[in-house]
């Protein structure tokens, strides 16, 4: 696959460490990570069970610190940040989409984007109207006085998807966004990220085990033991049938499916995957930057995990992911 000349990196992180606990409880989920994040691309993060994404997500989207290592987003370091810089360059510069959406049950879906407005530090003259713009990138104006209880999966995912927009972040983190979606709406979403990612000031990254995914990726990192494994811009062919063929050189593609060891090749189809929505995608960029630096926290969640007892995707059977929520 050819690559932008013209791209622009939008993070860099180098030799990223990460130990939890002391003694002979400690763990080094990530051992000397490096990553570049480019604009205008969409990469894929995949990797056995324990092999490091979430850990990796959370540093990259400022959630967590690095034990050793340094991370810039945006151009800004965070090298020596301490909890409240590493706030404010989340809150400025990085969008999240959750799997399980995140959206406040009592919050119209405009109102819902609105807030994430109002976590970001730049004002913005008209939230009202920006929020408005943001739903109209994924297609979802129609749905803007919606309560999420009226909207389905998909929509509340292209919901979190206009949430995560408005400001225009540099990055997009995504954390499993396909997983509770059935095969349609996966595609769909899916195909709004990758619109997403065209822009040329943004660059996403979505943590997958879902291989309905790799038809969409500009690129696929493969994780395992807190080590990148491979770094790979799929050959993406079109057969002019509706399928496209995504041929990667991985061994160990993780979630059970791909299994083997070696290489193998991994093909899915991405069908007709439209997303009504994609293709205005970029107008979120007019969802400019609001006013107070207070962190939105899910009413629900407190804004901490989600992960409840028997709380299975629908599409791989995991359990959902434990990673804090970030607005
Ligand atoms: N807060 C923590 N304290 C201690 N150990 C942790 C913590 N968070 C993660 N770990 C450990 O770090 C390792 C990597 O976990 P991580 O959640 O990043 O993996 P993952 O690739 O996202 O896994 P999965 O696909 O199952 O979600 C695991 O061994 C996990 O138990």
């Amino acid at each position: 696959m050819t690559v932008n000349p013209a791209r622009k990196v939008l993070l860099e992180a180098s030799g990223i460490t990460k130990v939890f606990g002391t003694g002979a409880g400690q763990v080094m989920p990530l051992k000397g990570v490096d990553l570049k994040l480019y604009s205008g691309e969409l990469t894929l993060l995949m990797g056995p069970s324990g092999s490091g994404k979430t850990t990796l997500l959370s540093i990259l989207g400022c959630i967590l610190s690095p034990t050793d290592g340094e991370l810039t987003v945006a151009g800004q370091s965070t090298l020596g940040a301490d909890a409240e810089r590493l706030a404010d360059i989340r809150r400025n510069h990085v969008g999240f989409v959750f799997q399980s959406y995140n959206l406040f049950p009592t919050m119209t879906a405009r109102e819902n984007v609105m807030l994430a407005l109002d976590v970001r530090s730049k004002a913005v003259p008209d939230p009202n109207a920006d929020a408005l713009r943001a739903l109209e990138a994924v297609g979802l104006s129609h749905r803007a006085h919606a309560y999420p209880a009226k909207l389905s999966g998909g929509e509340k995912q292209r919901v979190a998807i206009a949430r995560a927009l408005a400001g225009s972040p540099a990055v997009i983190l995504a954390d499993e966004p396909t997983a509770a979606l059935d095969a349609e709406n996966g595609r769909t979403v899916m195909a709004l990220l990758s619109e997403v990612a065209k822009d040329t000031s943004r660059a996403v990254l979505a943590v997958t085990h879902d291989h309905r995914t790799l038809p969409y990726a500009d690129r696929i990192i493969l994780i395992d033991d807190g080590r990148i494994e491979s770094d790979e811009r799929p050959d993406k062919s079109d057969n002019g049938g509706g399928t496209t063929q995504v041929h990667i050189s991985a061994g160990h593609l993780n979630g059970g499916n791909s299994g083997g060891n070696g290489t193998s090749e991994s093909k899915a189809s991405n069908g007709n995957g439209s997303a009504g929505s994609a293709s205005a995608a970029n107008n979120a960029a007019a969802a400019k930057p609001a006013a107070n630096n207070a962190q939105a926290k899910p009413a629900s969640t407190n804004g901490n995990t989600t992960t409840k007892p028997n709380n299975r995707n629908r599409a791989t059977g995991r359990r959902r992911k434990k990673v804090k929520h970030h607005v």
